[in-house]
């Protein structure tokens, strides 16, 4: 094994391989505020308008850097870096760290993508400081000097584009990364790996593949969304001096989906409680032949904590939802029970008012294994008319491709909140117009079109809010890309809202309980090994919560 595969080897628990939970390997470091890069541009300008320079930024921010390195090149003998310098501040930091790891005699070679008269600012500064300290080597880089400087190296540190990038790498750019993920050679992102854009993770033209990044004062939503995810490998986070209260003026409305963002909003049961004080759900299943979506979702939402749930389903449904549940109570929903003919059955709306019409059962969801058509829709509205809180999700969503404003307009007119749990597939056929759009962007403005929150599923699920926030979720696990799956999710965001939390913070703690559920059940999970998950990871948000109120105490 040679020095590079030898390193290779430490970080073949990348952000695509693994089965841990990918939040383990995000430096969240100093708050889940998520910045695009304009609004981090913004960060800067307030702390230089505060007094603190732009070259001390970039010195803390290189140092980071180097910092970084080292502790990378570890299982190494004689380091050899190999430094790629863009021509803006991203280069800036590279010719920060070069000089630092220069000084503590590690071999450096630095390629600059333009000549260093055409450097400005504070990167022409750091250029001039490391030139003083003794100057690393520096060359032109070139196809032929990166492939010699490949053939050297232990550790390539890439500060081509970061913030600055705006627009997909192409031509003799797009080459030079290709070549640079051809050398097998391990790499140190700065900021963000080039050709990854910051704002919505998207890398039309590629990317330089890194095992490791830094970023500085709080990580980026392309740190996040795929594809950049995939380029960014291990995300730590440096705090360069830049003082949190710059938030204050930004107000970030994306964040990291971690307890931070809704555990002020959950509460375990009281000593002195009862179930009714934790809600009663209720899932409305399907005909017989599709039963097993409808009791996935229910057993998920007692496990998250409602009081009680039932499942109501046809009559035909009944017997064999019953011979599989046990605290789950069953509820058939019989034709005539609502003034209609009797001996009928499935997609019933008037049983489902009927039953609504108990106030106790406070939260629904309909959708999983339900069937699509006119009659689900005619379910749908008698779900929006009569109960507190909703999800929608599946057939639910499917049955209104061709008249989604019906359904935004019954939305508009409930009390509580939607929640709507599409995947990919599922969204298109709501939001044709919308599914060009980057991930964030189409969310955001499906939640502001439909008056739902929306829960945009997939490995880096987006959940979003009519009133535009959103948060991106990072620690699901591929396992969790199994049949049935996302049944249980719409379960968990059930119990929840049955509990009382509110929509948004419900639909994201549910995303977060789901993808620690998978990590849980781990590889070859299946989604009834999913509820059942769930009880390791309420065990660890209360000992979380207790341990918070011992140190208030
Ligand atoms: N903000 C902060 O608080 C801090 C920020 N810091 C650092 O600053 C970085 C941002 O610096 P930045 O704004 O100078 O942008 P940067 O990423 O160097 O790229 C701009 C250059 O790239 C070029 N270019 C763009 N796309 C291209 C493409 N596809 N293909 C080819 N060229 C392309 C573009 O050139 P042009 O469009 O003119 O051709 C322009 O010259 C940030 O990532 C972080 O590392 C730290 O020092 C700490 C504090
Ligand atoms: N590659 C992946 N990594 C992590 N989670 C994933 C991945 N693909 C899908 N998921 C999650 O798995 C669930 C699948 O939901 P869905 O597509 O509705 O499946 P089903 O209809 O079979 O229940 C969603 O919560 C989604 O976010
Ligand atoms: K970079």
């Amino acid at each position: 094994m040679n020095k590079a595969e030898a390193m290779a080897d430490l970080w073949t628990d990348g952000a695509s391989g693994g089965g841990a939970s990918p939040a383990a390997k995000l430096g969240a470091n100093g708050g889940n505020e998520l910045l695009t890069p304009a609004q981090m541009a913004e960060a800067d300008r307030l702390t230089i308008a505060s007094g603190i320079s732009g070259i001390t930024l970039m010195n803390a921010a290189g140092e980071a850097v180097a910092n970084a390195a080292q502790s990378m090149l570890t299982a190494t003998d004689l380091p050899n870096v190999l430094i790629l310098c863009g021509p803006g501040y991203n280069g800036g930091d590279g010719f920060v760290a070069a000089r630092l790891l220069h000084q503590r005699g590690l071999e450096v070679k630095t390629l600059l993508l333009k000549k260093p008269g055409s450097l400005k600012g504070d990167a022409a500064l750091a250029f001039e400081e490391m030139r003083e300290a003794g100057a690393p080597t520096w060359q032109a880089l070139t196809p032929a000097s990166l492939k010699k400087g490949l053939s050297e190296a232990d550790l390539v540190i890439d500060a081509l584009f970061g913030a600055g990038l705006d627009r997909p790498l192409e031509g003799g750019m797009a080459k030079l990364a290709e070549m640079v993920n051809a050398g097998g050679v391990p790499v140190l992102a700065v900021d963000l790996p080039s050709g990854v854009n910051g704002a919505d993770g998207s890398a039309g033209g590629g990317a330089i593949q890194a095992a490791r990044s830094v970023t500085f004062f709080r990580l980026k939503p392309g740190h996040l969304l795929f594809p950049g995810r995939s380029y960014c490998g291990e995300v730590d986070c440096a705090q360069i001096g830049i003082r949190p209260a710059v938030l204050e003026e930004i107000v970030p409305e994306l964040t990291l989906n971690d307890d931070r963002l809704w555990c002020s909003h959950w509460q375990e049961p009281v000593v002195s409680g009862h179930k009714y004080d934790r809600g009663h759900a209720v899932v409305f299943g399907g005909p017989m032949h599709s039963t097993g979506a409808a009791r996935l979702a229910a057993e998920a939402a007692l496990r998250a904590g409602a009081g009680l749930v039932t499942l109501a389903c046809p009559p035909s449904a009944l017997m064999v939802n019953a011979c599989h549940l046990t605290a789950i109570m069953v509820h058939p929903l019989r034709k005539g029970e609502a003034g209609e003919a009797e001996g009928e059955e499935a997609g019933s709306a008037g049983p489902i008012r009927d039953l609504l019409s108990d106030k106790r059962l406070n939260a629904a969801l309909i959708g999983p294994g339900f069937g699509v058509g006119p009659q689900t829709r005619e379910c749908v509205m008698a779900v929006l008319g009569s109960v507190e809180t909703a999800v929608l999700d599946a057939d639910a969503l499917t049955s209104y491709s061709s008249s989604p404003e019906a359904l935004f307009f019954a939305i508009a007119g409930c009390r509580g909140s939607v929640v709507m749990t599409p995947h990919a597939g599922e969204f298109r056929r709501l939001f044709p117009d919308l599914f060009s759009l980057d991930k964030l962007s189409a969310a955001r403005q499906a939640a502001q079109r439909s008056g739902a929150v929306v829960v945009l599923k997939g490995a880096d699920t987006v959940i979003a809010a009519p009133d535009g926030r959103a948060a991106i979720n990072s620690n699901a696990p591929a396992w969790l890309a199994t049949a049935g799956s996302g049944d249980v999710l719409g379960g968990i965001v059930l119990g929840l809202l049955a509990q009382g939390m509110p929509g948004y913070e419900a639909a994201a703690m549910a995303v977060w309980m789901h993808g620690e559920a998978g990590s849980e059940a781990g590889p070859g999970l299946t989604a009834e090994d999913l509820p059942a998950s769930l009880r390791p990871v309420i065990r660890r948000l209360v000992e979380k919560a207790g341990q918070g109120r011992k140190e208030i105490r």
